[in-house]
């Protein structure tokens, strides 16, 4: 690589911490050095909805994540919810024996859910909110309201060497709550930057407002985050149409996408789905 190509100080790459691996950076193409690409976990709970729907074994969450990982993902994410509406206990370890790559789980930070992560010790969990009853996840979890547990859960997870993430609305306090419980992580809930860029442009004119305050609250608690020396995530509700800008924001490291990945991925097939998220990640990137 010539000296001008030397990846510059400011690439940042996630590496699992408390584990050794060999960690390669992801410049692909004729890129800058400076660019810098975030991993991509692909979520794969809608692939657990469809099989649950009949309570039967197709499609293979073990099938689904190998043609993940052989498109080019980076790891795979499922949400071990307290319903098991979808992944079920069985399927985690399976997928602790049968994925290569990097496995995040999902989950809340309850006694039993932590008691099962201890044990299937993925490499990564991360703490989210969850209500009974709700379609999907309405937010960030309250890191602050809930630190004694969100500390517990941490602690319990560090010491098993399994990275403690927390999935938190992209508030600095919500940020400093993660620091003091000790987490590896955040994950930036994008809920509300997503909902904003659904609405069709400019039939709401203050759209445009709501998604550029959006945004640069995700880039100011992004910064924030790096700053605080925490890896930074970001998911939810992301699609091919509004992951160019936040994949813009380069402290972010890791993107955790499912559902638009899924519902690609039922019209053109999951490995051609990865490959356009991962392509629409690159492109976002290369914007900076
Ligand atoms: C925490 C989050 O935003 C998602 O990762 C979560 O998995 C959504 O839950 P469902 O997949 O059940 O919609
Ligand atoms: N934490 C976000 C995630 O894993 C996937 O969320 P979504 O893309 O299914 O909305």
């Amino acid at each position: 690589m010539a000296a001008s190509d030397e990846p510059s100080a400011d690439l940042l790459f996630l590496a699992p911490v408390n584990k050794e691996y060999s960690v390669s950076l992801k410049i692909e193409g004729p890129v800058s050095a400076k660019v810098m690409i975030a991993r991509l976990n692909v979520n794969i709970d809608h692939v657990a909805t469809v099989r649950q729907a009949r309570r039967t074994t197709e499609p293979s969450v073990v099938a689904a994540a190998m043609i993940c990982e052989q498109a080019g993902a980076d790891g795979i994410t499922i949400h071990l919810r307290g319903d098991r509406r979808h992944i079920q206990d069985r399927d985690l370890y399976i997928l602790r024996q049968a994925v290569t790559t990097y496995l995040n789980v999902e989950m809340a930070a309850t006694e039993e859910m932590i008691k099962i992560a201890c044990d299937a010790r993925p490499d990564a969990v991360t703490l989210v909110a969850e209500r009974p009853g709700e379609i999907t996840t309405e937010g960030g979890l309250d890191a602050r309201a809930n630190l004694d547990a969100v500390r517990a859960s941490v602690s319990a997870l560090r010491e098993r060497g399994i990275i403690a993430s927390v999935f938190i609305d992209p508030e600095e306090d919500q940020i400093e709550a993660a620091c003091d419980a000790g987490a590896d992580q955040v994950e930036l809930c994008t809920a509300a930057y997503a909902e904003a860029t659904m609405l069709p442009a400019g039939a709401h004119p203050t759209n445009e407002e709501r998604i550029a305050r959006e945004l640069d609250r995700l880039r100011k608690a992004a910064a924030f985050a790096a700053r605080r020396k925490l890896r930074v995530a970001a998911g939810h509700g992301l699609t091919y149409r509004n992951i160019g800008a936040i994949a813009a924001i380069r402290e972010i490291a890791e993107f955790n996408i499912g559902h638009n990945i899924i519902a690609r991925a039922v019209l053109v097939g999951l490995e051609r789905a990865v490959r356009d998220m991962l392509a629409a990640i690159r492109e976002g990137a290369e914007r900076t």
